[in-house]
């Protein structure tokens, strides 16, 4: 059975190569951006009583339309002023409406930790994530062998991007235990099915280790799912949905973040 994410990737070969070919990689490494220092997604997580990261999403495969009214810039703006953490922004177009320009465009609205959220194959995603301003990126364990993860994470950390990896299961997660990442993510979505449920990082929990900081993705929505997940160790907590159905995500996340802090 051909899944999503099989699809995804084979679109991102091709893409790959195509933008391999314009913008070589000493095109990336003479931006701007290239040389900054990065901010930390880490640090901010274990000093935040929330840990929202907040994210910018326009659609998904598993919802067409989100929402496609938005600028990404208003959108992060609005999350930093919640107190959020941090934000992840869609670089994807085929799938999910995102762009290079989309977090371009956040970095130089926002000094929140930026974080990359894309379907990292090949080192050159890296170094195009670094040249528009992420200060951290997403490698899913699904679509890579644990060499790669080891082998992009070292790239990643050479340039001062954090890494955060994500893990679906139990098999996932051990196969990639001795990768120095920072940050675990748990992914709720069954990227096969898009059945989402919390259970799967609340199983998950106890098999992370102590020193790298937990965080669940996907399909949260209430102050109750944060505590919850805040019980079996999580630290972050990755939104995107919940805030960008709404005509203000910057405003649904400052009542969520409101009510988690009132807890
Ligand atoms: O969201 C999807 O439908 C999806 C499908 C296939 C691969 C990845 C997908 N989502 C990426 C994400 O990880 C989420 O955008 C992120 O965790 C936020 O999830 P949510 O709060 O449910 O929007």
């Amino acid at each position: 059975m051909i899944t999503i994410l099989d699809t995804i990737v084979k679109h991102k070969i091709t893409e790959i190569q195509l933008k391999k070919e314009f913008f070589p990689t000493s095109y990336l490494e003479s931006s701007v951006l290239f040389e900054r220092t990065c901010f930390s997604l880490s640090k901010n997580l274990k000093n935040s009583t929330s840990g929202i990261i907040a994210e910018h999403k326009r659609r998904s495969p598993s919802k067409p339309n989100i929402n496609q009214n938005l600028y990404v810039n208003e959108v992060v703006l609005g999350y930093k002023k919640a107190g959020a953490c941090g934000s992840s922004v869609l670089t994807d177009n085929s799938f999910f409406g995102g762009s290079l320009e989309d977090l371009q465009l956040a970095r130089a609205s926002v000094n929140l930790p930026l974080l990359r959220k894309d379907f990292t194959i090949d080192e050159y995603q890296i170094l195009e994530a670094k040249a528009h301003g992420a200060d951290a990126i997403l490698l899913i364990a699904a679509i890579l062998t644990p060499q790669q993860v080891l082998n992009f994470t070292k790239l990643a950390h050479q340039l001062g991007l954090e890494v955060l990896l994500e893990v679906h299961n139990e098999e996932e997660l051990q196969v990639n235990l001795n990768a120095p990442v920072q940050l675990i993510g748990v992914n709720n979505r069954n990227l096969k099915t898009f059945e989402v449920s919390t259970e799967i990082s609340k199983n998950l929990a106890e098999k992370i280790p102590e020193e790298m900081v937990k965080i669940s993705e996907s399909g949260l929505k209430s102050v109750n799912d944060i505590i919850e997940l805040r019980e079996f160790g999580y630290r972050g907590f990755l939104i995107g949905e919940t805030f960008m159905k709404t005509d203000n995500p910057g405003a649904s996340a400052k009542k969520l973040i409101d009510e988690i802090e009132s807890k």
